[in-house]
C-alpha cells in the first residue's frame, strides 16, 4: 500500500508546528510520521512536536528545498522501509523552505509510487498583512498548496480572515480556505479517504536558490534572567524575523519554558525538560542575511545570564 504523504508549508512563525501538533494528537490510531526540518543548527520544532505516533526525523542545519533534498528522499525511503509502515507522512518544511523545490523531489518515480503526495497545506497568520502575499517566497508557498489553513484569527481583527482570503483569490490560488484556531484543522481534510493514485505534479519553472535569511543559534547551561531577557527581545525584535527557544529562567528555577517570537509578538509557556545532555538553554533567531550579528546577539543574551 502507498503510504500517502501531507507537505506543510508556510512562512516563518505561521502556526506550522501547531498544526502538525494538533494533528498529531488526533491521530486515531493513524501512525503518522513526521519529517520536521528547521534549518538552524538547533531543531526546536521536532521537540516541540509531541506525540508523534510513529516517531519524529528531524532535518536540522539546512533547508530540505536546498541542501538537504538527498536527505529528506533518503530519510522518505527508510520511513517506507519500517515494518509496519506508518499510514501517512507528514513533512513539516521550514518557514524559509520553497515548496516547489521539495514537490519537485517528491516527484522522484520511486517516491511517487510508495509515497505519493496527497496533499498541500499552506499555512497562512491572518494577522499579517495581505500585501505580505506579494512577497516571492510567500506566492510560491501559496501557489502549490490544495489547502490554505488561516492562523491566529484570535488574535486578528474581525475584517481580517476576508480580506485574506479576497488576497488568496487574487493570486489565482486554486486551494480550499479554511479556518484553523490553534491549529484545528478537521482531519478528513488533510487526509481524505481516498486509494486513488496520484498524478505527478507540475510545481513551475525552479527558482534560483536565494539566500534571504539565516539563523543564529545560542545556548547555555545557566538560566535566564526573564527581564533581561523581555528587555534583549525589545531590542532585537525589529531585527527578528522569527526566534524560537526552550530555557529555565532564574526567578522560576526547574520549570522549562518555552519562548516564541512570530509576526513581531512574544510569548513564553510551560515547556519540557530538555533531553539528557542537551544545554539547558537553546534560542533560535533568525533574521535577513547582514541584519543581525552574531557578536551582538551574544552580548545581548550573556548579559542575560550574567549575575548583577
Ligand atoms: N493565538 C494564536 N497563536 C497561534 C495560533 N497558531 C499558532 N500560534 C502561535 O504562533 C507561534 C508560532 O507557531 P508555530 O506553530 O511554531 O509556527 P511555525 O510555522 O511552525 O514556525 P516556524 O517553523 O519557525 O516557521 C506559536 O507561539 C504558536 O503558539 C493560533 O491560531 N492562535
Amino acid at each position: 500500500m502507498p503510504v500517502p504523504i501531507l507537505l506543510v508549508t508556510g512562512y516563518l512563525g505561521a502556526g506550522k508546528t501547531t498544526v502538525v501538533n494538533h494533528l498529531l494528537a488526533n491521530a486515531k490510531g493513524r501512525r503518522i510520521a513526521a519529517v520536521v526540518n528547521d534549518f538552524g543548527a538547533i531543531n526546536i520544532d521536532a521537540e516541540l512536536i509531541a506525540g508523534a505516533s510513529d516517531g519524529v526525523v528531524s532535518l536540522a542545519n539546512g533547508c530540505i528545498c536546498c541542501s538537504l533534498e538527498g536527505d529528506l528522499l533518503r530519510t522518505l525511503s527508510t520511513l517506507l522501509r519500517r515494518d509496519p509502515k506508518p499510514d501517512y507522512i507528514v513533512i513539516e518544511t521550514s518557514g524559509v523552505a520553497d515548496p516547489a523545490d521539495i514537490v519537485r523531489n517528491l516527484m522522484d518515480p520511486v517516491i511517487l509510487r510508495e509515497a505519493p503526495l496527497e496533499t498541500v497545506l499552506c499555512v497562512l497568520d491572518a494577522t499579517t498583512p495581505p500585501a505580505s502575499l506579494d512577497d516571492a517566497l510567500q506566492r510560491s508557498q501559496l501557489r502549490v498548496a490544495d489547502i490554505v489553513a488561516l492562523t491566529k484569527l484570535d488574535l486578528a481583527d474581525e475584517g481580517a480572515g476576508l480580506r485574506m482570503r479576497e488576497a488568496i483569490r487574487s493570486q489565482r490560488v486554486p486551494a480550499v480556505v479554511v479556518d484553523a484556531r490553534h491549529g484545528e484543522i478537521p482531519s478528513a481534510l488533510l487526509f481524505p479517504a481516498s486509494d486513488r493514485a496520484q498524478a505527478p505534479r507540475d510545481p513551475g519553472p525552479k527558482r534560483p536558490v536565494e539566500e534571504r535569511f539565516e539563523t543564529l543559534s545560542w545556548t547555555s547551561d545557566q538560566p535566564i534572567a526573564l527581564p533581561r531577557f523581555q528587555q534583549a527581545i525589545g531590542r532585537l525584535a525589529p531585527k527578528l524575523a522569527r526566534a524560537k527557544g526552550v530555557f529555565e529562567t532564574i526567578e522560576q528555577p526547574g520549570r522549562p519554558m518555552v519562548f516564541q517570537f512570530a509576526g513581531g509578538r512574544a510569548t513564553l509557556a510551560p515547556g519540557e525538560a530538555p533531553a539528557p545532555g542537551l544545554p539547558r538553554t537553546r534560542i533560535v533567531f533568525i533574521a535577513e542575511l547582514g541584519v543581525l550579528s552574531k557578536a551582538e546577539l551574544d552580548a545581548m543574551m550573556e548579559a542575560c545570564i550574567a549575575a548583577g
